[in-house]
């Protein structure tokens, strides 16, 4: 069983040795459309690097002024053309079609991560940072894909080809142009690689908390003008601002170096002139031979620099694969383990938790060893003090949170074996805060698990004699209700939960102070319109209000994380 006072965390800036490694697996789904692009890709190459052979066949046969071969030549060059043509852009399309699916793979995978991760695993993240892998990261990962990867699979090849072929017109011409060039060019792209995944990292970090600051002062804006405190919003936003602009600064300086490249190209392409002029006034190589070496290095130099110059791009897609990667791995034991047949799971049924004790933070217990059961038709208050863990407690009966130590059986079956999808429809808690998304009143009311038709909502408003309170809403059933819900009370919002229940109408519903903002009248009408509903439910409700507690019947209650 997890244990949540481990609950794992993101790293800011995962190390991102190995991460390429790491992701083949997800890659491997699309071997067969990277090989065929490859192919492409290698075949248009080629065809790029003969043209500097096909001008230098052409030179040599009008030095020697040999119409014929001259001709062989011109029609050799126009051939390449077209065929690197034909071939580069297909090659491209499919590398970049793969890539694509690549990356759609990883966004729906990181949004299926977080929809099943542990309740604990949200609440432990800023909510930007979250937001920052699963959208920004993977953005920049496919605009990489889209615009660099086909780029630098064609330098790659250039290179690697323009090289072989140097060799067979002169060894000795060819090892002195990749010597010198190659040499200062590996201790330039060393120099870079040393600070760039750290650069590229604290870049990345930074955004995600310039992200987080605007995002949590955006969801908190209401409190922050109540309070008056914009300014220090505006205060700590400036300050993550600032860390922004220093890693910017960092990364750039970092990528500076890269420049150094243009010098030692200038370089090289005279030192090549003058050998190359050297040896054919001796003879020992012809016009032509200069004309292709003075062609081919200039294109192995210009594939290498840009191969250098994506690899740093590649650098902060590593960085980006790496951070996405890490949510990846983190969320993985989120993912429901189905390790019960959802049909094996009881309409009804006992809950009973035993020995459950949980800590938000380690070495400090909220809950103690608490044992309660809960046995059907019965209906149960949950009282205490402030911060006396009653929230936590209903958070673990519904398997919200996993205790770290003790054990919550439904049924007799442990809750953390029931798949999510079943448990949702058999315990359901109705928090105090009830979220509302942008969309209509009847979208917000079909958030529950099946997926509740009109007609099976419009029954459960009447179950609970809300029927009166649609019908004053601007457009019943069809009223728009704002990006978070801006256009209801907080009351309002609670009875948007409690119909929520009723449709799903569990064996097991949790009141966690659910009705604290609707008036006395209308919520014990609720809820006792809701206990009705079914004569075996297990109905617990939090409750502060004594008028509540009195109705109940049976009473727990807690002191600091016990029973008493
Ligand atoms: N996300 C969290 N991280 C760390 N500690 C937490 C977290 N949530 C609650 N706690 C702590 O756990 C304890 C129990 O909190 P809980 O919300 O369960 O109390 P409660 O009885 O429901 O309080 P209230 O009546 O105010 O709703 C408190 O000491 C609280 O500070």
């Amino acid at each position: 069983m997890p244990d949540n006072s481990t609950v794992q965390t993101l790293e800011p800036k995962p190390s991102t040795a190995g991460t390429f490694r790491a992701a083949w697996p997800y890659l491997r789904a699309h071997r067969g459309i990277v090989t065929a692009a490859v192919l492409l890709s290698l075949v248009s190459t080629f065809a790029v690097v003969m043209m500097a052979p096909a001008v230098g066949f052409a030179t040599d046969a009008l030095v020697d002024r040999d119409g014929q071969r001259l001709w062989v030549g011109v029609g050799l060059f126009a051939g390449l053309v077209v065929v690197r043509m034909l071939l580069l852009r297909n090659a491209e399309i499919a590398l970049t079609r793969a890539g694509e699916r690549f990356v759609r793979d990883l966004r729906e995978r990181a949004i299926r991560h977080l929809a099943a991760a542990p309740l604990r695993f949200i609440e432990a993240h800023r909510s930007g940072d979250l937001l920052r892998r699963t959208t920004g990261e993977i953005t920049d990962m496919a605009g990489f894909i889209r615009q660099d990867l086909p780029d630098l699979v064609g330098a790659v090849a250039t290179s690697v080809l323009t090289a072989i072929v140097l060799c067979t017109y002169s060894p000795l011409l060819a090892l002195v142009v990749i010597g010198v060039f190659t040499v200062p060019m590996v201790v330039i792209s060393r120099w870079f690689s040393k600070d760039a995944g750290d650069a590229y990292g604290g870049e990345a970090a930074a955004e995600a908390t310039v992200v987080a600051t605007f995002t949590e002062g955006l969801a908190a804006r209401e409190m922050l003008l109540q309070t008056g405190s914009t300014d220090s919003w505006i205060k700590r936003a400036q300050r993550d601002s600032d860390s922004f602009l220093d890693s910017v600064r960092n990364l750039v300086r970092v990528e500076n170096r890269l420049h150094l490249v243009a010098l030692i190209e200038g370089l090289t392409m005279a030192a090549l002139l003058l050998f190359a002029g050297w040896l054919a006034v001796r003879g020992e190589i012809t016009v032509g031979t200069v004309v292709v070496f003075v062609l081919a290095s200039r294109n192995l130099f210009e594939s290498l620099t840009q191969v250098v110059e994506l690899v740093s791009r590649m650098q902060s897609t590593r960085v980006n694969l790496a951070r996405l990667l890490n949510l990846l791995n983190v969320t993985r034991t989120g993912l429901p383990s189905a390790r019960a047949e959802g049909s094996a799971v009881p309409l009804r049924g006992e809950l009973v938790a035993h020995g459950v004790s949980y800590s938000y933070v380690p070495n400090v217990e909220v809950l103690h060893d608490i044992s309660v059961r809960f046995t059907p038709g019965t209906r149960t208050g949950l009282a205490g003090r402030t911060g006396s863990g009653k929230s936590t407690l209903a958070k673990i009966l519904t398997g919200l949170y996993v205790p770290d130590r003790g054990t919550v059986r439904f049924a007799g079956l442990d809750v953390t074996d029931i798949p999510v999808s079943v448990l949702r429809r058999r315990i359901v808690l109705v928090p105090q805060q009830v979220h509302v998304v942008a969309g209509t009143l009847a979208d917000n009311l079909a958030l529950v698990p099946d997926d509740p038709g009109r007609s099976d909502v419009a029954r459960a408003v009447s179950a609970l004699s809300l029927d009166g309170w649609v019908a004053r809403l601007p457009n019943g059933l069809d009223t728009e209700l704002g990006s978070r819900g801006e256009s209801l009370s907080a009351g309002e919002r609670q009875l948007i939960g409690l119909i929520r229940a009723a449709l799903v109408d569990p064996a097991v519903l949790i009141l966690d102070e659910a009705t604290a903002d609707i008036d006395p009248e209308t919520a014990a009408r609720i809820e006792i319109a809701l206990d009705r509903l079914r004569s075996d439910r297990v109905l617990i409700v939090i409750a502060h209000r004594e008028a509540t507690i009195e109705r109940l019947p049976t009473l727990v209650r807690l002191n600091e994380g016990r029973v008493v």
